[in-house]
Formats: structure tokens, sequence, C-alpha cells
């Protein structure tokens, strides 16, 4: 179904009795490769770029400055303008992927500006705003693409073969982890992914799809100055992609096909109407995103997609990824916390907490509110650093180090308020938790050479679902799951993970009796298997059938720990509960 894109390659055909539809389309391809650039970077990693039309000017200048001023053939100035998109991209993304809220759009405003000005006014190398002519023409198997015609068939087949990588991309461990980092960046670091670097990787890709288009313009008019790859140009990318829904692929073409519609007719349209001559054309693309996003907020293509007939995925029948193999002797010291202390301002959350979890056991964090569990737990996963003291993980030092470098070694935490990604099928999203045990870069991907790889990661997310008993669910949204059932598709991506040691934070909120039952039942038979499971809860009928042991907090301080019975014969247990569940 996919390769039916290839069918847009006909289009140059039905449209060759007319040159000014066939110009219209090749700038349909090149608006569509840039706003595909946008649902890399928007669509999937949920950032936000005003700067994709200096990335195209990137390509555009490189290959017009190596042609026309250096005499070198085209090919080069390809080569040169995706290095200089890439660049661009690589401290424009630098500088700003780890930047939080509007600082990001507002950055690449700032370069995309200066770009222009700049292109502007050197006029010794770029020719200012006169700007450079006569661009050879791209050669391809000796054919000039010198018009509009067989330069179509070009522009279309590179955008075909692009929606072709960008949709390998969507559906790989990449474009998950993208999409997981769009909705909660500590969920997906916490199974793997490091968010700044993967941030900076699609950041590069997005660069690169518009220096590549930028090139294609180029030397499709044969001639650039700095106008196409000024901000006004930049802002109507990111109003196609938009109004289109940038969220999918069809989405973002459908709204370069719509806005180069209108571009042209509003060309004719607005001088009629408003009697004069101007770049009315920007407050109409407002005027019209408006209208649609209040119809659409998620765009237009979403809105038609209802009326389209829904694909069916199918259920994974691949060979798993091995079970992890527990490598050590049960009872042995798996995660230590060593005198651990935190202080947000003057409260000290967690005071000189030490305690160690060993091999194959359940032990239970309990406490009053407030007493510091889920910052002892938040310092164990590295979600938040600790002012003092020590965590071994494994016997290795983890004190410090981001949850994204602690996941591989072996630890796996759930969330107090499950984070899960509700567009995701409940498959997708236990196949999150495969991400740090596959591979396949960028490259792989986007060739669509990781295929094997997937169906291993997407059958050993459905084995963890089996485990959890969420496999009749597996193809629908996770949005339609209950909060009990959310919890479980949380400990079902911890399995996928293939981690040993489990942090479950509060997994029995929301659930009932029955479920408890379930849950306390399957973290047992995980304990029996050689997982080791720390958990906070504050259900204590379930902690106390549950637990090997318990460490008691109150007010930032272990104050107890030993075997269910004996803490709650502890007096301080006792009167630290008094008034809640003693
Ligand atoms: N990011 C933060 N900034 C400021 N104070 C915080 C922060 N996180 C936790 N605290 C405070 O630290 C103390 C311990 O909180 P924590 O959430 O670790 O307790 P808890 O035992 O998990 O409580 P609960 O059972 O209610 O979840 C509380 O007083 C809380 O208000």
């Amino acid at each position: 179904m996919r390769y039916g894109w290839f069918l847009l390659l006909l289009l140059p055909f039905l449209l060759a009795p007319f040159p000014f539809y066939l110009t219209l389309l090749n700038f349909f391809a090149l608006s569509g490769l840039v706003a595909l650039s946008l649902y890399v970077l928007t669509g999937l990693a949920g950032m936000t770029s005003f700067a994709q039309a200096a990335f195209m000017g990137m390509g555009a200048y490189a290959t017009a400055l190596l042609t026309v001023k250096a005499g070198l053939s085209p090919w080069f100035g390809l080569a040169a303008g995706l290095a200089l998109s890439l660049l661009l991209a690589l401290v424009l993304g630098g500088l700003t992927v780890r930047l939080k809220g509007h600082f990001l759009p507002l950055s690449t405003i700032a370069w995309q500006v200066a770009l222009y000005i700049l292109a502007g006014n050197l006029v010794g190398l770029t020719g200012g705003h006169t700007g450079l002519t006569d661009l050879p023409p791209l050669v391809l198997l000796g054919f000039p693409l010198d018009n509009a015609f067989r330069y179509g068939l070009l522009s279309l087949l590179v955008l075909v073969l692009a929606v072709l990588a960008l949709h390998n991309l969507r559906f790989s461990r990449l474009g998950r982890a993208l999409l997981a980092l769009r909705g909660d960046a500590l969920a997906a670091a916490s199974f793997g992914v490091d968010p700044a670097a993967l941030r900076l990787k699609a950041f590069l890709l997005a660069g690169a799809m518009a220096g590549l288009a930028g090139f294609l313009y180029a030397h499709f008019l044969r001639f650039v100055n700095p106008t196409p790859f000024s901000l006004e140009a930049s802002i109507k990318y990111l109003v196609m992609a938009v109004a289109g829904g940038v969220g999918t692929i069809p989405g973002v073409l459908l709204g370069a096909a719509l806005f180069t519609g209108l571009e042209d007719w509003l060309k004719d349209l607005l001088p009629l109407l408003l009697g004069r001559q101007g770049n009315y054309e920007t407050i109409a693309y407002g005027l019209v995103l408006a209208g649609i996003l209040l119809l659409a907020p998620q765009g237009l293509f979403p809105l038609l997609a209802r009326f389209l007939p829904r694909k069916e995925g199918s259920l994974p029948r691949a060979e798993p990824l091995p079970l992890p193999a527990p490598s050590g002797a049960r009872g042995e010291v798996v995660l230590e916390a060593q005198g651990l202390r935190k202080a947000f301002g003057g409260l000290l959350a967690v005071n000189g907490v030490f305690f160690a979890l060993r091999r194959g056991e359940i032990l239970a964090l309990i406490g009053p509110n407030g007493a510091g569990k889920s910052t002892t737990f938040n310092l164990l996963t590295g979600a938040i650093p600790p002012d003092g003291g020590r965590v071994f993980l494994f016997g290795k030092e983890i004190t410090g180090l981001p949850p994204h470098r602690i996941h591989p070694l072996g630890l796996g935490r759930t969330f107090q308020h499950p984070h899960l990604f509700p567009e995701l099928s409940v498959l997708e999203n236990a196949a999150l938790g495969t991400y740090a045990r596959t591979r396949a870069g960028f490259s792989r991907v986007l060739l669509g050479l990781h295929g094997e790889e997937e169906a291993r990661a997407l059958a050993t997310a459905y084995r963890a679902l089996k485990r959890v008993g969420l496999e009749g669910l597996a193809l629908e949204p996770a949005a339609r799951l209950t909060a009990g059932q959310q919890r479980l598709l949380e400990i079902a991506r911890l399995l996928a993970s293939g981690a040993e040691v489990l942090l479950l934070d509060e997994p029995a909120a929301g659930l009932r009796a029955g479920e408890k039952r379930e849950l306390a039942r399957l973290l047992k038979a995980l304990a029996r298997e050689g997982y080791t499971v720390l958990i906070v809860d504050h259900d204590m009928d379930l902690i106390m059938g549950l637990a090997d042991r318990v460490v008691v907090m109150n007010y930032g301080e272990k104050i107890a720990e030993g075997t269910p019975e004996e803490v709650q014969r502890n007096p301080l247990v006792r009167a630290a509960y008094l008034g809640e569940a003693a």
C-alpha cells in the first residue's frame, strides 16, 4: 500500500500539456520535502523550527556558489549543501535542543533572520538581493533536467523516497522513541533514550532534508536570491505542515499541496480584492491556518482520516529477543543506596537513607505521605541527582548518572502516574521498552533495513503483554486502557526491556481488588524467576502480603527495616502511621 505513493510519479505525465501546472507540481514536491522535515521535527520529536527555509538556503547557496563561481558539477554542490545544512543543524541543534519551552523556536527565529540578512549583505559572495544566476541544469543518466516535466519526475521521486524513508522511521525504535520524547522526556530516558542526542539527530535529519530541498529548488529555478529563504518562507512551511496535520505524513503533504495551490491563487486574488500589490499572502495564511485549526486542531488530514477505512495492524510472529538471564546468585546485593540525601530548598526530602536490594526479593519502601519515597526512587533511577550519598547497581557506582545510562545496566522503573503514550498502540507502548536492547540507527532505519530487528522487538513486546494479560488489547490505542490496565502496560514495558531490577512506584494505585491480587501473583512469580523488585505503595494489605522485607521512611529518614511482621510490631512505625494505615 505504501508503495502507492509512487503513483505520484504519474502526475507529470497527466499535467504534461499544462506547463504552468508542471511548475506548480515542482513547487509542491519541494515544499512537500520541507514540510516532511517538519514532520520529523515537530510531528515526531515535538520541536518547532522557524529556520527550515534557512536550511534550504544552505543547500541552495552551496550549489549556486560551487557551480556558478567555481564551475564545479552540481553533485559537488549537493554534497556541500548537505554538509552545510548538517553543520548548521549541528550548531543550531547543539545549542538549542536542551532548551525548554519557547527558547528553541525563538532561537531558530534568530538564526533564520541572521542568515537571511547575511545572504542579502554578503554581496561579493552571494550577489546580495540580486542573487546568483545561470545555475547549470542537473543532468541525470545523460538527460538534462531542463524543463518542468523532467524536473518534476526527479523532485517527485525524491519526495516519494523521503515519504518511504520517514514511514520506515515512524515504525521503528527511533520513531517510537521520538514520539515518546515528545510526550515525556523522563519516561523516554527511563527506557534508555538519550533525549538530547536523539533530538539533535532529528534536527540533523530535518536540516538535511530541507538542505536537499534547497539544492533541488536552486537547480529548478537555476537562480538563487535570499527571498525564498526568509523567515516568511519558514513560517509558510510550518503553516503548511500544521494545517495539513503535522503528526502524519499524508497530513504534511496535504498541507503542502493545499498551500502551494493557495499561494498561487492568493497572489492573483489579493491584489484584485485589495486594489494594491503587497505580500498579503502571509496574513491570509494566518487566517486560513486559524480557521483550519479551529475546525480540526490536529490539522485537516486527521479529520479526513476518520472517513478512510482503518488499517488493521497484525500481531507479531517473529522470535522474541532472549529473556534476561539473571547472572548472579539469589540473595546477592543488586542495588544499594548509601546515605542518600536530597534537599528541596530548606526541606530535607531524603536524609541519609541506606538500604540494599537483594536478587530475587521483593522489597517494599513505605511511609506516610511526603516521607520521601518517590524522591528516593528518583535518586535511585537518576531522574534527579542526589546532594549526597552513593548508589550502586550490580556493584557499579551509578550515582549521578542520567536515567538513560542507568537503564541499560539492568534497572527499569514505572511511574506514580503511568507515563504512557496514548496515540501509540498498546503493543508499541510495550515495544518502547526494547529501545535499549535494539540497535538500528537512523541510516539503517531510513533505508528500511531494520525489519528483522523491529519484528523481534514487537514480538518481545507481545510476549510481555501476554505475561501481564493484555495481549487481547495489543492493537488498541493505549488511550483506551483503564487505569489498572495502564499500570499493567507499564509493567509489560519493563518486562520487554529485559531489566532485572524493577522499581515500581505505586503500581496498585487505581487497581480493583481482583486486579491487585493478579498484580501480587505476577510480582511473586517474577521474583521467583530471579527478577528483583522494589515497590512503593500505600496499600498495606498488598505490601504486607507481598514483600519479603520492608523499609519504612518518615520525614526523609529510614525509621525501620525488616520483615513485614517485624516492621508492623515496630513502635516507631506504628507512631508514624498513627491515624493512617495502622
Ligand atoms: N521537586 C520538588 N520540589 C520541592 N519539594 C519536593 C519536590 N519533590 C518532593 N518534594 C517534597 O519532598 C517531600 C518528599 O516527597 P516525596 O514525593 O518523595 O514523598 P512520598 O513519600 O513519595 O509521598 P507520597 O506518598 O505522597 O507520594 C515532600 O514534602 C514533597 O513535598
